[in-house]
């Protein structure tokens, strides 16, 4: 279990240039299957989740080209699908949420795509119904082994397309299912599909390597098949959920941060959540800069009455962000209602929270207020685990804001979707230390 030790208490002062979008990059590398033609990905994040089906990929017989930093071709025409029935396949693709992805592809291509539970964040249930009764409307044979928690789709004949209304705005659902109907016969509609800019870069690719996608950006996808997908170049979007971190650190240790190339019409409700919380944000070109600010004030509603932040599908607000506004709102002036309603696990974490000092009441899972401190109180160093890597980075800002040394463990969390984040806060003047585990 690796450690991060973190003498708080420091301002920082700095530019940082956020990394690309993790949820993207796992969307975008399992569309790789989908052609034998090569596809480049450029700007793709070196997290460990994004390395782990990077080599799955590899397993897969996927010929990987490393072309620079963050830039990758890939050529998948000649997949071993013998692996995906080996051993092997069973732990290295339950090791993240993102493997998933590859079932829709390999569905599409081969006729046939297995998965085992996959991982990712232990944030409450996350069933996956969305994704195989999108598949099992398209044509495919579904069957899932409960002993080894292992499923499995096959359509030997190929996909047709269909009508669907899914059951909920699933992200990686929705990613799977139009993965696989860019290559079924005939017309597939997808209402209330996700939106987020993760698939809407998704369906870019896609149309850009031949596909046939229309509504995108919306909650209806009208695809048409086609019979085959040729090469692509590709571009990877800013990580959103990395820059609101930025804000977020930046406010909570009373920090100037400039966040470098933002892409700030994909930015949705971000930097207004922000701003809600009293924080100034300023755009500069496609900068966001944060002036040091020594108090922050969350604006209630016009009825004076007290603010919710609550997460929705998008355009809604992103629940990956729940956990940092929450550790935000500790220090503002005023309180704040935190409703995170879509998962039941994410709000525990308060606990650390309030060791630390925090003025939280977590009313249910689902809800947290928090009455923040304005700096009157300063939060207390301690000793915690990161639990997700939404608490986890929370936590780290806690840290870096808090009076004395903290240290926190299990950061291998951190590091499943934050690119060498030790040394990037270091560059900005934190003081963090990695210890060996
Ligand atoms: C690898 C990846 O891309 N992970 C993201 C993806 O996970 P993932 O695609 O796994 O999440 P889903 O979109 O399927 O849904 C997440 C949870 O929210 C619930 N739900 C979802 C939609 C809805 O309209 N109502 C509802 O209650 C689901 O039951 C589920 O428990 O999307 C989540 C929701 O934005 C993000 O937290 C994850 O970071
Ligand atoms: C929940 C998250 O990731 P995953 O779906 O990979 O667990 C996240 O990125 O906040």
């Amino acid at each position: 279990m690796g450690t991060f030790q973190i003498e708080g208490g420091h301002r920082l002062k700095g530019d940082i240039h956020p990394q690309g979008a993790k949820n993207e990059a796992l969307q975008i590398l399992c569309a790789v299957l989908l052609t034998p033609e090569e596809v480049i990905i450029e700007n793709i994040p070196d997290i460990v989740d994004v390395n782990k089906l990077i080599g799955i990929l590899g397993n897969l017989g996927v010929k990987i080209q490393k072309l620079g930093k963050g830039k990758f071709a890939f050529k998948s025409d000649d997949i071993n699908l013998e692996y995906l029935e080996s051993e092997l396949f069973k732990k290295e693709g339950s090791s993240l949420r993102g493997s998933i992805m590859i079932v829709g592809p390999l569905l599409a291509r081969f006729g046939k795509g297995y998965i085992p539970r996959p991982g990712g964040d232990k944030i409450g249930r996350r069933r996956l119904d969305t994704h195989f009764e999108g598949f099992i409307n398209l044509g495919a044979k579904f069957r899932y082994n409960k002993e080894e928690r292992f499923y499995g789709v096959e359509a030997p004949k190929g996909l047709t397309g269909a009508y669907m209304l899914l059951d909920q705005a699933s992200v990686t659902g929705t990613a799977n299912i139009v993965m696989a109907a860019v290559l079924a016969k005939g017309t597939t509609t997808i209402y209330n599909a996700a939106c987020e800019p993760y698939l809407q870069q998704l369906c870019k690719m896609l149309n850009s390597m031949g596909a046939d996608i229309k509504g995108v950006g919306s909650n209806m996808l009208i695809i048409d098949g086609v019979k085959k997908l040729g090469g692509c170049t590709h571009r990877v979007l800013p990580d959103m959920i990395e820059i609101g971190s930025w804000i977020g650190l930046a406010a909570m240790t009373r920090s100037e941060i400039t966040i470098k190339n933002v892409s700030w019409e994909n930015l949705g409700l971000i930097p207004n959540t922000f701003r809600k919380l009293g924080i100034t944000l300023e755009k500069r070109g496609d900068d966001i800069f944060i002036p040091s600010q020594e108090h922050y004030e969350i604006q209630g509603y016009i009825d004076g009455s007290t603010l919710t932040v609550a997460d929705a599908p998008w355009p809604g607000f992103t629940p990956d962000l729940l956990s940092i506004v929450l550790v935000v709102c500790t220090q503002a002036k005023g309180s704040v209602l935190i409703h995170q309603k879509m998962f039941e696990s994410r709000l525990f974490f308060v606990d650390k929270l309030i060791d630390m000092g925090a003025r939280i009441i977590l009313c249910d899972p689902h809800r947290a207020t928090v009455m923040g401190h304005d700096f009157t109180s300063e939060l207390k160093a301690t000793t915690m685990v990161s639990p997700d890597i939404r608490a986890g980075i929370s936590l780290l800002i806690a840290a870096l804001s808090a009076k004395g040394t903290s240290t926190i463990h299990n950061i291998e969390q951190i590091d499943r979707g934050y690119e060498n984040i030790d040394e990037r806060l270091r560059a900005i003047g934190a003081k963090i230390t990695r210890l060996d585990s």
